[in-house]
Order: C-alpha cells, then structure tokens, then sequence
C-alpha cells in the first residue's frame, strides 16, 4: 500500500494498516515532506517515482484537492486502484476519475467520510429528507481543516436533496446585519461550519417542521472512527473496475 499524505489521516492510515494482517505500508508520497523516512516507511516526493519504486496494489489518499488529481493520475496511468478520502475535490476532477476508471478498467473508491457512523447519519438523512421542508446542517471540525463546508456537509446535502426531488425551502432573512448569518447554502439547505481545537469532525443535520424538531448527530472522537471503513474499502476497490463514490455502496446501503 502506498499512502499518499503524511498528515493527521495519512499517518493514521499508515499505523492502521501495519496493524492489519496481509497488509503492509510500503511507502508514502507527500510532496511537501521535508523528511526521506516518517515512522520508519520510506517518504517519495514526486508521485511517479513514488509508485515505481513502491510498486504498490493500491494507493490511499488523504491530502488536498490540490494533490489528489496529480497522484491519481500517476496511479491510473500505471493501472493501480485508488481509495480518497480527501474532500473538497472539484466535479471536474470527478467528470474525470469517472472516465478515467471506467476506461482502465481500474478501480477507484472515493468516499467524503469513511466512519460507519457518519455514513449511517447521512442515510438516515436521506430517509427523513422527504418528510420535512426546512433542514440545515452544522458541521463541526478541528481548526486544522482546509476545506469549508466538510465533504460529509455537502455530499449529506446533495443526498437529501436527491432523495427528495426538490430543494428544501430556505428562510432568507429580511435583513442580514451580519455578512453570512445563515451560512452556505447547497439545495436550499443551509450549512454552517464551526471551527475549533478540542474538535475532531461531527455533524448536526436538523429537520423542521410544525411544532417538531428532527436532529440527527453523529461523532468521530478519534481518527481511529474512520479505519474500519478505509480498511474495507481497500480490500474493495482491488475488485473493482470503475469509480465507486460513498461508503455506503460498499455497506449495501445505496
Ligand atoms: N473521507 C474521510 O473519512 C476523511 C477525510 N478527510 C480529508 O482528508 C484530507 C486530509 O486531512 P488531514 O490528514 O486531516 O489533513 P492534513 O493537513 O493533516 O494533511 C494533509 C496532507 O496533504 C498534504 N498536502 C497539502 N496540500 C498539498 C498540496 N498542495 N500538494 C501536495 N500535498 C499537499 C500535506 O503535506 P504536508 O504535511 O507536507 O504539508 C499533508 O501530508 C482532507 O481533505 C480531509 O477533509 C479527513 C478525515 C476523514
Ligand atoms: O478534515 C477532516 O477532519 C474531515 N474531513 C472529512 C470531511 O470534510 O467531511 C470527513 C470528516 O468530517 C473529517
């Protein structure tokens, strides 16, 4: 396995898969390391030189929206499947990936947030979407995240909005005294992010309706919450032969 990132989630892949039997870190690609080693796995700076050396059966990757369309097309073009988890990437890149994979015949899973909690948040969002006229979402992360709103807010969004057919209906205030009041706004639903240390992720989807309040929360306390997916969707995407986007097609909830 290679993983591309050596950050808060790059590491914590690195450690996870160490601990799994039949799986081994080989190396990671960060083009931003300053260091050659990071707990004893060898660091490569440039992706192509990286997989050439590593020759690895499937890449993770958990960086920036920046990086990830540039690592994943060192892996596709060498035919390695690809699991990313990093959030904020653009459609374009996605129209991409779609294409990319279904023309290789390789298999990519890409996934906003793999902790089987989060996963369950966003289905049983889904199923109360069409219920309900009025939803907004609070999102709550550490205050080392790049990304506003969270991958897990807009994809929960976008899903709600699906399962409905139609945008939810959003209050504009008749006057905003403050510039964004009522946060971001996707399908209707409004999405406020919060930002602070002691932080890791969490999201708040609430439901409104006549004299009734639905909220559904889920917590990730530990980065470790977001191993067992990314350990499955591993041990998948080796089966696979195009792009895959959710955990939950791999959850047989989609
Ligand atoms: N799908 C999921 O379940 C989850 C997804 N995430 C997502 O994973 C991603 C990473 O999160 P996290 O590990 O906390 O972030 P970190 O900031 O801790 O790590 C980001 C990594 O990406 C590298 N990087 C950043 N910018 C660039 C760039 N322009 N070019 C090349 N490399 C770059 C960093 O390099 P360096 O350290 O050298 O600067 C670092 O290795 C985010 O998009 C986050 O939203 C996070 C948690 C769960
Ligand atoms: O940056 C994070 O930490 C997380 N990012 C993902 C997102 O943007 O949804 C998943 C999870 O929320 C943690």
């Amino acid at each position: 396995m290679v993983i591309s990132g050596t950050g808060r989630m790059g590491r914590q892949v690195a450690a996870a898969v160490l601990a799994e039997p039949g799986m081994t870190p080989v190396a990671y690609i960060d083009a931003l390391a300053e260091r050659g080693a990071m707990d004893g796995i060898p660091v490569f700076r440039e992706a192509g030189v990286g997989l050439d050396e590593a020759k690895p059966h499937v890449v993770v990757d958990f960086t920036n929206a920046a990086w990830t369309p540039v690592i994943a097309k060192a892996a596709l073009e060498r035919g390695i499947p690809l699991v990313i988890g990093t959030t904020g990437l653009s459609a374009e890149f996605m129209g991409w990936l779609e294409a990319e994979t279904r023309a290789r015949g390789v298999g990519a899973v890409v996934a906003a947030n793999f902790a089987i909690s989060a996963v369950l948040m966003m289905h049983f969002a889904k199923q109360a979407a069409r219920f309900f006229d009025h939803a907004e979402i609070i999102e709550l992360h550490h205050d080392g995240k790049a990304d506003s709103p969270s991958g897990t807010a807009k994809a929960t969004a976008e899903g709600m909005v699906a399962a409905r057919g139609r945008p939810f209906v959003h209050p504009e205030p008749e006057v905003e005294t403050v510039a964004g009041a009522r946060g971001a706004e996707l399908g209707g639903v409004a999405i406020h992010a919060v930002r602070l240390p002691g932080l890791v992720a969490h999201q708040e989807v609430i439901f409104g309706g006549q004299g009734q309040l639905l909220t559904i929360r889920q917590d990730s306390t530990g980065r470790d919450s977001f191993m067992p997916g990314v350990l499955l969707a591993i041990r998948e995407v080796l089966g696979r032969r195009e792009l895959v986007v959710g955990l939950d097609r791999l959850l047989g909830l989609a």
